[in-house]
């Protein structure tokens, strides 16, 4: 394929998630199909609540990467540990605009296991090793099984009730951040404590001050 437009790479522990607490390679893609990322668009995004900044390529080791080959080297030099445990989570922005079969085997060549956070409206290449899907708002799913569904609650055009039925191995609720987390966060355990199909995902790097 052609280039991927990167906006940033950097080491960090996965914060949310069955997998929360997991050393991990982060790529964030630039660019989303649900909001330009420009502030004056939000307020008629389809994704409205978006907590951050994917626009451009100017983050840490961001920049236009020519093929798989040379962003799959970018992103195993920031793997600071041996070769046993090697996981990447490609995110954005919407990594599935770019995501590519190249992409999966150059990475897998370098024994990372690979893990995407998606919105879930684009179909993915075969191989991804963990297949997170966040539903937003009334954008219709193209990716209705995976390992976990974590749907930021509350929206009110996305119940949680509506994907309960599909195939997922995990379904997380994760409290809203912005300025009613807190409300959101008691609405979002009350809703879990009455219905014990779904689990509570807190977004731990803001807590612990790590990206
Ligand atoms: C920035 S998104 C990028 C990946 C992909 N576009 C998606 O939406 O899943 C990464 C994760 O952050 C979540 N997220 C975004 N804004 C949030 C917010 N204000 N509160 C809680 N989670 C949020 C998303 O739902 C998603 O699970
Ligand atoms: N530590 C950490 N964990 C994360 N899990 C998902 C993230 C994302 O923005 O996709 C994220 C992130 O930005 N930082
Ligand atoms: S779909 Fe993901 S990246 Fe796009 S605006 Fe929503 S939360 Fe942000
Ligand atoms: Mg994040």
């Amino acid at each position: 394929m052609g280039s991927y437009a990167v906006k940033e790479i950097f080491l960090t522990l996965q914060g949310e998630g069955i997998q929360a607490g997991r050393p991990a390679v982060f790529c964030r893609f630039a660019g989303c199909n649900l909001w330009s990322g420009r502030e004056q668009d939000r307020h008629e995004a389809v994704c409205r609540f978006c907590d951050t900044d994917f626009v451009g390529t100017d983050g840490t080791k961001g920049g236009r990467y020519r093929d798989a080959q040379s962003l799959a080297e970018a992103i195993v030099s920031e793997w600071t540990a041996g070769e046993a445990h090697r996981l990447c989570v490609l995110t954005g922005g919407e990594p599935l605009l770019q995501v590519d079969d190249e992409l999966v085997r150059a990475l897998h060549g370098f024994g990372f296991r690979i893990a995407i956070e998606t919105n879930g409206t684009l179909p993915a290449p075969a191989g991804i090793d963990w297949i997170c899907v966040s539903p937003k708002s009334n954008a219709r799913l193209t990716i209705t099984r995976g390992h976990e569904l974590k749907l930021v609650y509350p929206q009110t055009l996305a119940p949680p009730e509506r994907f309960e039925s599909m195939g997922f191995d995990n379904f997380l609720l994760q409290p809203m951040d912005g300025p009613d987390v807190v409300d959101h966060t008691r609405q979002a355990v009350a809703y879990c404590l009455n219905n014990p199909k779904w689990r509570l995902s807190i977004q731990t790097h803001k807590h612990l001050g790590i990206r």
